[in-house]
């Protein structure tokens, strides 16, 4: 077909709100019962084939209920990792020779399926798997997975438009190649939408993808690999492998042909995936683009003229829900001491201590369990350090439970010192630390704040008064990649606040939008002179 075709306008996904009574609930509650009474083989997706990694098992638990298995996997030796890289350096001639149109297709079917039919299953997956709630589930599984699929093709499509300017004569144009070889996409375990985004973006754009999901995500990440496949994904394009990843990276590492990494995780893996690169470098074909989108630290602020009730709620959801283990979850807030005795404390420990953590296949719970143990005992030991510190206190939670699910109370940690490392250390959890402060410090607690820690993923600031918000969002320009003013710094809607950050968080490619998307291209320049020159001399040489 001879065509410009135009890609359908994408809009967000709207969230469905499950409220008692309503149909969607029952459909999603029998989907949950359904996966929960099924111990899947987890197998890996190469060339189009499942199979069980080669190396050793291991279970893949619901947190909550770490007793119950979802699903045995195993993890991916290196002969399973030369087998992938196999597979994609295979798949990747007649998949790049696809139009963007073919391509886009299969995602915008794939979106439209989790819209529908597979929207109960990956929602049901993520609330199992991960310990999700059902309105934590919902806007990440269904409305962002959904939401990168539609918009991501709207910006390929806009990538394919940027096309150079012609002189008279000739006709310039960008040929936006895929990538020279594979990417490798390693995923986190904390949103199935960004590990479906992660392998998908760059398979967009023509590319072909070993994808290696977080083992604790493994259970969503299966369904997802179903989901492309019923799409119409062709084998061979995503293969996914399973386990901790270290026998893939020793093998993707150090292959001639890797031409990216997209990752998403901490920022200590990221930092030793690219110190690899950089001790590899001479093996390579080509450069590898390295995206990584990594830890944060982030921040709410708020001015004397803030109103309370919304820095109250701000501070609730932004620290608490996802149990806090969201990268732009508040975990650090700077608070006037004319707020916090006026209301703001009362009411912040109150709403705290008021949440419910508990079996999120329970739809009444507001939250759920920790990942796993290594993040239950992290949390429990910083908690402990916590209690022994002569500058803070425990003001609300504080508590560790792990006879059932690993379960960390939602815990506010009030502390007088700012360079207390409640302010400056990524846990990853449901502790939110307190400066408290005298109202004219404003100033110097935003310039503090702003270099506390070594990331810059999201911020807010909270504030009526225009020139506070007007300074603050000067004195934090670069402590944030996505910045909120009045808003909590959790939430970013794909197309509407890009998101990413830099610093120790990240390359800041904005997942979803078309920064992104360049990353994954290699333009070919190609220059066509209609009527080529005859004459070699200049006119100055008569
Ligand atoms: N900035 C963002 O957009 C963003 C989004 C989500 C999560 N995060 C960050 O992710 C972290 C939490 O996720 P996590 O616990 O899954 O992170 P992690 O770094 O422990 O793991 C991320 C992924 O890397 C894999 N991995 C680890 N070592 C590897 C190696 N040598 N080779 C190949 N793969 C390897 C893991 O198995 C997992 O799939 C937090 O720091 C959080 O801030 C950032
Ligand atoms: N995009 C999500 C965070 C993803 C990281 O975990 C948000 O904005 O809350």
């Amino acid at each position: 077909m001879d065509a410009v075709f135009s890609v359908p306008e994408p809009r967000n996904e709207p969230i469905r709100a499950y409220a008692p009574g309503t149909p969607e609930r029952e459909s999603l509650k029998a989907a949950v019962d359904t996966l929960a009474g099924e111990r899947l083989d987890l197998t890996m997706t190469i060339g189009g084939r499942q199979r069980p990694g080669g190396g050793e098992p291991f279970d893949v638990v619901q947190p909550h209920n770490h007793a119950h298995v979802l699903g045995v996997a195993h993890h991916a030796t290196a002969a399973d990792a030369r087998d992938a890289v196999a597979a994609a350096k295979a798949a990747a001639p007649a998949w790049r020779d696809l139009p963007f149109s073919e391509r886009a297709a299969v995602f915008l079917r794939a979106a439209d399926l989790l819209s529908g039919p597979w929207r109960d299953r990956l929602n049901a997956a993520t609330i199992l798997g991960q310990s999700k709630s059902v309105a934590q589930a919902e806007i990440d599984a269904a409305c962002e997975f959904i939401d990168f699929l539609r918009f991501n093709v709207h910006f390929g499509q806009q990538v394919l438009a940027e096309q150079p300017f012609s002189s008279p004569g000739m006709w310039n144009r960008f040929d936006h190649r895929p990538l020279e070889g594979f990417v490798y996409a390693i995923t986190p375990f904390n949103f199935t939408a960004i590990a479906g985004n992660l392998p998908m973006a760059p398979a967009l754009m023509g590319n072909t993808v070993v994808w290696k999901p977080s083992p604790t995500q493994q259970f969503a990440a299966h369904f997802t690999m179903r989901l492309f496949e019923a799409a119409g994904l062709p084998p061979g394009v995503i293969n996914m492998v399973t386990g901790d990843g270290l026998a893939v990276s020793e093998v993707a590492l150090a292959d001639p042909d890797l031409a990216g990494i997209h990752f998403t995780g901490s920022t200590g893996t990221f930092k030793l995936l690219t110190r690899t690169v950089g001790q590899n470098i001479d093996t390579y074909r080509t450069y590898p683009r390295l995206v990584g989108e990594t830890g944060g630290k982030d921040f709410v602020i708020a001015h004397p003229s803030a109103e309370p009730s919304g820095l109250v709620t701000a501070l609730v959801r932004g620290a608490f829900e996802y149990q806090g283990q969201k990268c732009s979850a508040a975990s650090r807030a700077y608070v006037p001491a004319s707020l916090w005795r006026d209301g703001v404390r009362d009411e912040l420990l109150a709403a705290a201590e008021s949440l419910s953590y508990g079996d999120v296949t329970d739809f009444s719970h507001f939250g759920g369990a920790v990942i796993d143990r290594r993040a239950f005992d992290k949390h429990a030991a910083a908690l402990d350090r916590i209690k022994g510190s002569a500058s803070c206190s425990v003001a609300a939670g504080g508590t560790a439970d792990d006879s059932t699910g690993f379960f960390v109370r939602p815990t506010v940690v009030e502390c007088d010192d700012p360079g207390h490392e409640v302010f400056t250390t990524e846990y990853f959890g449901p502790i939110l630390g307190v400066h408290v402060f005298e109202d004219a410090r404003f100033d110097e607690v935003v310039a503090q704040a702003e270099s506390a820690a070594p990331y810059a993923l999201t911020g807010a600031v909270f504030a009526t008064d225009r020139q506070a918000i007007e300074r603050a969002s000067h004195a934090l320009r670069f402590a944030a990649g996505n910045f909120y003013v009045n808003d909590k710094p959790t939430g970013a809607v794909v197309g509407q606040q890009p998101f990413g950050g830099a610093r120790a968080s990240g390359t800041n490619d904005k997942a979803g939008s078309v920064l992104n998307l360049l990353r994954w291209v290699s333009p070919r320049t190609i220059k066509e002179t209609f009527v080529p020159p005859t004459d070699h001399r200049y006119p100055h040489m008569g």
